[in-house]
């Protein structure tokens, strides 16, 4: 379907009401003629608030103070729509959202009452998923009042996005996706839809269940679509002018990249610049589909585009990563860290699900920094105690400068104890408190 677009929104630009006109006006007057596949995430701070309800919930504390406040904040944004969009039929949408809370409550009711799921990360994605579901039905209702012709239609997002179980990073099945997306979206634009709505963020697995992405995973659900349906191209809707050399709300004086390299954007993704999900690139570039970094604050401006293309070197990136865990791992009779130990640690890590950031090795010891999760090092270390001696360090920063010059790294490493570093030709990376 080389016309077909894919248009993603994120949570800061649906966060209320008056976002999610925003977001009907953008379609209306940049939005292609043809037909438009959107993929939404949860309002604002939505999964945040899921998570720590799930938590409560899994803990078997009171969730029902939260979970009242989460509802409340979707009905008052259901309430202010109706009033900026005055043919929408309230009382039908009031009761599709109370449809949707009851069935989240019932759930969390359920776990609660009776057992618990089978592990703590299947019973996450049932729960925290509900972010994207109310959000798309609130989009979709919008989208289908502010422009009749286009004859907005929900899809699914666990009918298309077919994942295995690997909870909370659902592994796409990559041919079952491409079936269903390809049947779904053909039936729709033959009932004479033009837009289609679906969830960011969540899939589903053969038998019926829900499965997340990870977090922020609702990029990469747009550049799945956009891959199974071979779309003309995705554009992600920020509340940043585009991709820029460093996150604005970290360092100061950033510039904006117009055109960069999917090369360059998977890399930076990699290490950590939020702004794109780093799994949102490889099916994009499998098949030459171009990413468009656009602001949703000032949609006419040109943003940036990522496609296969050379360009002259960058300036300097700069990456911040927080809440890094430096672990290291030291034989027990001063026996040199061998292959054998390394094949050890890396199952270990694997199997408590710890990515590694950076690694490093010496004599006999060996260190890893990943993103800290109390749960998962506990888990590690449990797995690893008995034939290393462990220790690690949290509450740690990772950043990373590519395409670095003296200048950047003298300007990032200035005052700051450094606990590990490590660079190549074109990336500089250390870890410090
Ligand atoms: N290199 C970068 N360029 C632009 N924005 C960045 C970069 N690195 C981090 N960001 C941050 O990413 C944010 C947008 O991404 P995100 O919050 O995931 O958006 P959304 O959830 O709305 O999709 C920006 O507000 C900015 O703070
Ligand atoms: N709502 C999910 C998925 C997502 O992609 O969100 P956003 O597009 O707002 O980063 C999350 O917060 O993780």
């Amino acid at each position: 379907m080389e016309h077909l677009q894919v248009y993603k929104f994120g949570g800061a630009s649906v966060k209320d009401a008056a976002a999610i006109l925003n977001l009907c006006r953008i379609v209306r007057d940049f939005g292609p003629q043809g037909p438009l596949v959107i993929v939404v995430s949860a309002m604002g701070k939505t999964t945040n608030a899921l998570e720590e309800i799930y938590d409560l919930a899994y803990r078997g504390e009171d969730w029902n103070q939260q979970a009242a406040r989460l509802a409340a904040y979707h009905e008052n944004a259901c309430e202010e729509l109706a009033a900026l969009i005055p043919s929408l039929n309230l009382p039908q949408l009031l009761k599709q959202l109370q449809h949707l809370v009851a069935d989240l409550t019932e759930g969390l009711k359920f776990m609660h009452l009776v057992h618990l799921p089978e592990s703590y990360d299947s019973g996450y994605d049932q729960v925290v998923s509900y972010g994207e579901r109310f959000s798309t039905l609130l989009v979709s209702t919008a989208l289908a009042q502010f422009l009749p012709d286009a004859a907005a239609q929900h899809v699914p997002a666990q009918l298309i996005v077919n994942t295995d179980e690997t909870w909370r990073e659902g592994k796409i099945e990559w041919a079952a996706t491409e079936a269903h997306t390809k049947q779904f979206v053909t039936k729709a634009l033959a009932d004479g839809a033009r837009i289609l709505v679906t969830e960011g963020f969540i899939g589903g697995t053969a038998d019926g269940r829900t499965t997340t992405l990870g977090r922020e995973g609702s990029d990469y659900t747009a550049a799945i679509l956009a891959y199974c349906l071979r779309a003309k191209s995705v554009t992600i809707w920020k509340d940043v002018a585009g991709l820029l050399n460093a996150d604005p709300k970290i360092f100061p004086d950033t510039v904006r990249y117009p055109e960069i390299s999917y090369r360059e954007t998977i890399e930076m993704a990699y290490y950590g610049a939020s702004v794109i999900h780093p799994k949102t690139l490889k099916p994009l570039a499998d098949r030459g589909i171009p990413l468009y970094v656009k602001s949703f604050l000032d949609p006419a401006a040109e943003g940036t585009v990522i496609h296969d293309c050379q360009h002259p070197a960058l300036a300097p990136a700069f990456i911040r990563k927080t809440d890094q865990c430096l672990l290291s791992f030291e034989s027990k009779d001063f026996s040199f860290i061998s292959e054998e130990n390394l094949a050890v640690i890396f199952a270990a890590l694997a199997q408590a699900k710890l990515k590694i950031n950076v690694m490093q090795n010496s004599a006999i010891s060996f260190s890893v920094c990943t993103d800290f999760s109390e749960r998962r090092v506990h888990l590690l270390l449990d797995l690893l105690r008995e034939q290393f001696k462990l220790h690690y360090n949290t509450g740690l920063t990772l950043f990373t400068i590519k395409n670095y010059d003296a200048a950047s790294i003298q300007q990032l490493t200035a005052g700051r104890a450094l606990l590990l570093e490590q660079r190549t030709r074109s990336t500089f990376q250390f870890v410090c408190k």
